[in-house]
C-alpha cells in the first residue's frame, strides 16, 4: 500500500487536468486528495489510488503559489514530505516546502526522455497528436453529448437536448405527449451535461414501477450507469448517509416520501441536477399540496439544474399544472390567476411569430405590435424577431411540449368498439361510478356471467399469435381474469400490477415482449399505463375505461410510442345501455380522443366534469352531453392551437434548425474518425480486431498487450459498431462513438501517460527534402485547469500547439501537415538513436528553447481567442436575460448572478492558463 502523508503532492494519473494534488487526510483505508487548482476533493482507496507521488529532479524548474520559479538545488525528505531547496531568476536562495509548491505545477518530461533516448512507437505519437486534436475540436461543438447515444436522430428531441444543455442551470418541464421521447431527451440533457462538466450528482426520482426501465434506457442507451436505492439498498446502509456514497441515482419517489429517514438523507446529500419522471403526481393546489410535491419542492429549492417530465401536464386539473411550474421557479410562477389571464393573451403573438415564421408580409399593425412587444427591432434578422418573441412571452423559456401533429411518422389508431349485453347483477348496482368497473363492485363470481369474458377469450384466439396487452382499473380484476382464462380456456397470461414486487413485475414484462416462448397476453392493473415501453404490441384492450381523459391517453401511449410500425387497434368490449356505453361514446363522438390526441381534453373534462355524471346515470342525456362536448373541444382546440400550443410549438421544435443539428450529427456519424483511430489503438495497443456478423467487429484482448487490460474491454470480448442503425437494431453490440466510455478512457489512459511522449522518424527520399534537413515536432497543450461547473472547456478546452522546428529555428508548422510526416521509426534501433540525437544535443537544446518562445506567442493568442468567444457567447446571453427580464419574469434573478459569477471566474482564470511540454518527435530527412 502507497504511504500517504497529509502535505504530500500526487498526481492523478487518469485526470491530469485536475492539476497537483494535495494529501489532505488519510482515513482507514481511504485517503483525501484535494486538488485547489479546481476546488476538487476526491477519495481515493488507498491501495488501488490512481495517483503518481511528485518528485522533482534536480535542475528541473518548480514554482511557488505566488509565482515564483526556482530551479531545484537540493532535494530533502522529512517525516515523508519533502522540503525543495532552490535558486530564483536573482540567484538567491529560497527553501519550498511541497505543499506550497503552485497547484498548476507542469514538468517537461518529453524534453528529458528525447535526450536520454528513451523512445516510443511513432505510432503512439500519432496517436497522441490525434487524442488532442480531437478534445480539442469536439469541447465546443454544438453536437457534443449529442452524438455518443444508442438512438435515432430525432429532430425535435435534439432540438430540446441542445436548447436545455445549453442554459445556465437549467430549469424545464419536459411535456412531449405520451411516447415521444422525453427519458430520452432527459438522457441526452444528462449526457451532455454530464460531458460538459455541468452535472456531476445526479439524482432521478420515478414511480416505482419504472426504476428498471430507467436503469435499462440509461445503460443500454447512454452508457450511463445508475445506482438504484430501492428498499434494501437503503436497509443494508447504517450509519453513513447512502446518497453520498453514488454519483448517480435512480429511487422511488415513494419511498423517500415515505421513509422520513429516507427524505432527510436525499435532502442532505449535495445534487447538480434532479430529474423527476411523472411529475403529474406532485398534486398541488392553493390550499394544500402533497407530501411527494413538499419533497421535491424542498429539493428543487437546492438543486440548481431541474428536469420535471410529464406526458399530461393538466392531469389532475390545471392548478397542478401551475404547481409544477412554480417548483421550477417559484419567483416567477407565484400567482396562478395572473398566470391564467397571461396564458388567454398568448393567441396574437403566436400570430405574429406564425407570420415571421411562414415569411409573410407585415403591416403596420404587425410592426407596431412587435415594437411594443420587443421595443427597437430594425435591423434584426426574422430568425432573431421569432426567437426573441418565444423567449420574450409565456412560459416559453420553461416548458417543451411537442405534439404528435407536428412530428410526422406515427401510426394511426383505430377504434373498434364491441358492444356487449349488461348482465343484470350489474345493471342492479346503484351506483353508476360502480357499474363503470361492475366486476370490482360486484365482488367473486362475476366471472360466470360476465360477457367480457367470453369475448375475451375469442378475441384472443381470432388475434393468435399477436401480442395483445390488456388494461383495466383494479389489481384484483387482473388476478381474477388471469385465474378465468386459465379454468376456462387455458390460455397462459402475464400479469403486472401494484401487488408485486418491483423484480416480478419487469420478469413479466419481459415474459410478454419474447418473441418466441413469451405470452400472448399481458394483463395490466392502471399502474402499467404509464411509462412503459409496449409499442412492440399493436392491439390494446381496454376491459373498462377510466374517468380521466389523460389517463385513456397514457393508456394508449403503451403502444403509439416512438418504435410503433402498425395501425394500434384499441378494442373496447363495453356493456351497453349502461354508463360504460355512455363513457365510450362520450370520448369516440364527443372528444374523438380514441383516434386521435384532444389537446383540450383535460379542460373539457374539467368544465363538463357535472353534465358527465349526470349523464352517466341518465343515459337519456348522452347524446345533448356529445354535441356540448364536440363544440366545447372544437372550440378550445382552435383557441389553444392558435395561442397557447402555436407558441410552445414554435419553441419546442425547429424544423430548419433542428434539421441542421441532425445533418451534423449525421456527417459525424458518416465520418468514421473514431472507428480509424480506435483501430489504430487496437493496433497499438495489441489488442485483436476481427470482422464479425453483418457488418459488425469482434474485439478481443490479445495475448500481449502493452497493459493486462484494456479499457471497457471484458476477457471474452465484445461485439462492436461504429454504425448507428446497426447499433439501433443490433442492442448487443456496443455502439462506438467518440463519447463512448471505452473511446474516453482509452485516449485518457494515453494523455496521462507519457507513451509517445518522445519519437524518432528517419524520412527518406521525400522530395520536399532536398538536403539532409532535421525537424522537431513540438507538441504543446495549453491547458487551464478550472472547477467543472465553470465548463472552461467551452472556450479553452485543453488545446494542442504544435509546432515544427528546423535547424535554423523557423516554425515550418503551417507548411508541412502532422499527417504528411511518415518514415521509419527509430524506437527498436536504440543504439542508432542515441548515437543521432547526442549528435545533435545541443542544437536540440536550441531549438526547444526556441519553441518554448513560439509556444508562449502560440498561447497569447489562445487566451485572446478564448476571451473574445466568452464575451461573445456569455456577453450577449447576459445581455439577452437581462433585456428578457424586463419583459417575462420566466428569467430568475439567480440565472444572471450565476452567468455573471461564471463570467468573471472565467476572465480570471484566463490568465492562468499554461503551457505543457507534450510530446516531441524529432525527424531526420535525408
Ligand atoms: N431517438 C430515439 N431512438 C430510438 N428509440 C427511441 C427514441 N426516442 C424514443 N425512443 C423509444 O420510444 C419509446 C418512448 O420513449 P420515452 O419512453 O422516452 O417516451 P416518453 O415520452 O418518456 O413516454 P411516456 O410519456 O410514456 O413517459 C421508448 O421505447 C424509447 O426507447
Amino acid at each position: 500500500m502507497q504511504d500517504f502523508v497529509p502535505g504530500q503532492r500526487w498526481l492523478s494519473e487518469t485526470q491530469t487536468e485536475l492539476g497537483l494534488g494535495l494529501v489532505e487526510a488519510v482515513e482507514g483505508r481511504h485517503v483525501r486528495i484535494a486538488y485547489p487548482a479546481t476546488g476538487e476533493t476526491r477519495l481515493y482507496a488507498r491501495h488501488e489510488a490512481p495517483l503518481a507521488r511528485l518528485v522533482v529532479g534536480r535542475n528541473e524548474r518548480i514554482r511557488d503559489r505566488a509565482g515564483r520559479e526556482l530551479r531545484v538545488i537540493e532535494v530533502r525528505t522529512a517525516h515523508g514530505l519533502i522540503t525543495y531547496r532552490g535558486e530564483d531568476q536573482a540567484g538567491l536562495i529560497h527553501d519550498l516546502p511541497e505543499a506550497e509548491l503552485d497547484d498548476r505545477l507542469i514538468f517537461n518530461r518529453p524534453g528529458q526522455r528525447l535526450l536520454a533516448a528513451r523512445l516510443d512507437s511513432d505510432h503512439w505519437f500519432r496517436l497522441r497528436h490525434r487524442t488532442w486534436t480531437q478534445g480539442r475540436r469536439e469541447a465546443g461543438s454544438a453536437t457534443l453529448g449529442l452524438v455518443g447515444a444508442r438512438v435515432a436522430l430525432i429532430p425535435h428531441q435534439l432540438h430540446i437536448a441542445a436548447e436545455v444543455s445549453r442554459r445556465e442551470a437549467p430549469r424545464v418541464l419536459l411535456a412531449d405527449e405520451v411516447g415521444l421521447g422525453k427519458t430520452i431527451e432527459a438522457g441526452l440533457i444528462l449526457h451532455r451535461m454530464r460531458l460538459t462538466g455541468g452535472a456531476h450528482r445526479v439524482l432521478i426520482l420515478t414511480p416505482e414501477p419504472l426504476l428498471h426501465q430507467w436503469l435499462v434506457e440509461m445503460r443500454r442507451r447512454f452508457n450511463l450507469a445508475l445506482a438504484l436505492f430501492d428498499q434494501e439498498r437503503f436497509d443494508s446502509i447504517q450509519d453513513d448517509n447512502p446518497f453520498l456514497s453514488e454519483q448517480r441515482v435512480l429511487c422511488g419517489l415513494e419511498l423517500l416520501v415515505e421513509q422520513p429517514a429516507a427524505g432527510q438523507a436525499v435532502l442532505e446529500a449535495p445534487w447538480d441536477l434532479l430529474i423527476v419522471d411523472e411529475a403529474h403526481h406532485l398534486t398541488w393546489s392553493e390550499t394544500e399540496s402533497s407530501p411527494a410535491y413538499r419533497l421535491v419542492e424542498a429539493l428543487a429549492k437546492r438543486i440548481p439544474s431541474v428536469l420535471l417530465l410529464t406526458a399530461t401536464p393538466e392531469q389532475l386539473g390545471r392548478a397542478g399544472h401551475f404547481g409544477r411550474l412554480r417548483l421550477l421557479d417559484p419567483a416567477r410562477f407565484h400567482d396562478p390567476i395572473a398566470f391564467q389571464d397571461e396564458e388567454a393573451r398568448y393567441a396574437p403573438i403566436a400570430a405574429l411569430a406564425a407570420r415571421l415564421l411562414d415569411d409573410e408580409p407585415l403591416d403596420d399593425e404587425d410592426r407596431a405590435r412587435l415594437a411594443s412587444l420587443l421595443g427597437e427591432f430594425d435591423g434584426l434578422d426574422r430568425e432573431t424577431l421569432i426567437e426573441r418573441l418565444i423567449d420574450r412571452h409565456g412560459t416559453g423559456r420553461v416548458l417543451f411540449r411537442n405534439t404528435r401533429a407536428t412530428i410526422p411518422g406515427f401510426p394511426r389508431r383505430e377504434l373498434m368498439a364491441h358492444p356487449l349485453p349488461e348482465p343484470d347483477a350489474y345493471r342492479a348496482l346503484a351506483d353508476p361510478l360502480a357499474r363503470l368497473t361492475p366486476e370490482h363492485a360486484h365482488g367473486p363470481g362475476w366471472e360466470a356471467f360476465d360477457p367480457r369474458l367470453d369475448w375475451l377469450i375469442a378475441t384472443l384466439r381470432a388475434l393468435r399469435p399477436a401480442k395483445v396487452l390488456l388494461i383495466c382499473a383494479q389489481a384484483r380484476t387482473v388476478l381474477e381474469l388471469r385465474e378465468a382464462l386459465r379454468q376456462r380456456a387455458g390460455l397462459h397470461a402475464a400479469v403486472f400490477h401494484e401487488g408485486m414486487e418491483i423484480v416480478e413485475r419487469d420478469r413479466a414484462a419481459a415474459y410478454f415482449a419474447a418473441v418466441e416462448d413469451g405470452t400472448q397476453i399481458l394483463l395490466c392493473s392502471e399502474i402499467g399505463s404509464e411509462g412503459r415501453n409496449f409499442q412492440f404490441a399493436h392491439h390494446l384492450i381496454l376491459f373498462d375505461l377510466p374517468l380521466e381523459p389523460d389517463l385513456l391517453e397514457q393508456r394508449i401511449g403503451r403502444l403509439d410510442r416512438i418504435g410503433q410500425t402498425q395501425t394500434i387497434r384499441l378494442h373496447v368490449p363495453y356493456l351497453s345501455g349502461g354508463p360504460m356505453e355512455v363513457l365510450c361514446r362520450w370520448y369516440a363522438e364527443g372528444l374523438g380522443a380514441f383516434e386521435h390526441l384532444c389537446p383540450a381534453a383535460a379542460a373539457v373534462h374539467e368544465r363538463l366534469d357535472g353534465r358527465l355524471s349526470t349523464a352517466l346515470s341518465e343515459p337519456g342525456l348522452t347524446d345533448a352531453l356529445i354535441a356540448e362536448t364536440r363544440a366545447l373541444a372544437a372550440q378550445l382546440n382552435s383557441d389553444l392551437a392558435a395561442g397557447r400550443d402555436r407558441l410552445l410549438e414554435l419553441h419546442s421544435h425547429r424544423l430548419t434548425r433542428d434539421a441542421a443539428l441532425v445533418e451534423s450529427i449525421a456527417a459525424l456519424d458518416a465520418e468514421r474518425t473514431v472507428a480509424d483511430y480506435l483501430t489504430d489503438f487496437w493496433d497499438a495497443f495489441g489488442v485483436e480486431h476481427e470482422p464479425g456478423p453483418g457488418g459488425s467487429l469482434v474485439v478481443r484482448p490479445g495475448p500481449q498487450m502493452l497493459q493486462e487490460t484494456f479499457p471497457r474491454l471484458p476477457e471474452d470480448g465484445l461485439t462492436v459498431t461504429f454504425d448507428r442503425a446497426q447499433a439501433l437494431a443490433h442492442e448487443d453490440r456496443e455502439f462506438l462513438t467518440w463519447e463512448h466510455p471505452m473511446t474516453r478512457e482509452a485516449m485518457e489512459l494515453l494523455t496521462a501517460s507519457e507513451l509517445g511522449s518522445a519519437a524518432l522518424i528517419l524520412i527518406q527520399n521525400d522530395a520536399r527534402f532536398a538536403r539532409a534537413t532535421l525537424l522537431l515536432e513540438i507538441l504543446y497543450v495549453a491547458e487551464c485547469p478550472a472547477p467543472p461547473e465553470l465548463q472552461m472547456g467551452h472556450f479553452l478546452p485543453p488545446t494542442p500547439v504544435r509546432l515544427l522546428l528546423d535547424a535554423e529555428g523557423r516554425d515550418r508548422a503551417g507548411e508541412i501537415a502532422h499527417a504528411s510526416l511518415r518514415g521509419d521509426c527509430l524506437s527498436h534501433n536504440a543504439k542508432l538513436a542515441r548515437a543521432l540525437i547526442e549528435s545533435q544535443a545541443v542544437r536540440l537544446a536550441g531549438m526547444l528553447e526556441q519553441g518554448e518562445a513560439l509556444a508562449h506567442e502560440a498561447l497569447g493568442r489562445l487566451e485572446q481567442d478564448a476571451r473574445a468567444r466568452m464575451d461573445q457567447v456569455l456577453g450577449n446571453e447576459l445581455e439577452r436575460l437581462l433585456t428578457l427580464a424586463k419583459v417575462n419574469p420566466t428569467v430568475r434573478p439567480d440565472e444572471i448572478a450565476r452567468l455573471k459569477y461564471r463570467r468573471e471566474r472565467l476572465e480570471a482564470l484566463f490568465g492562468k492558463t499554461h503551457l505543457r511540454l507534450d510530446a516531441l518527435r524529432l525527424i531526420i530527412a535525408h
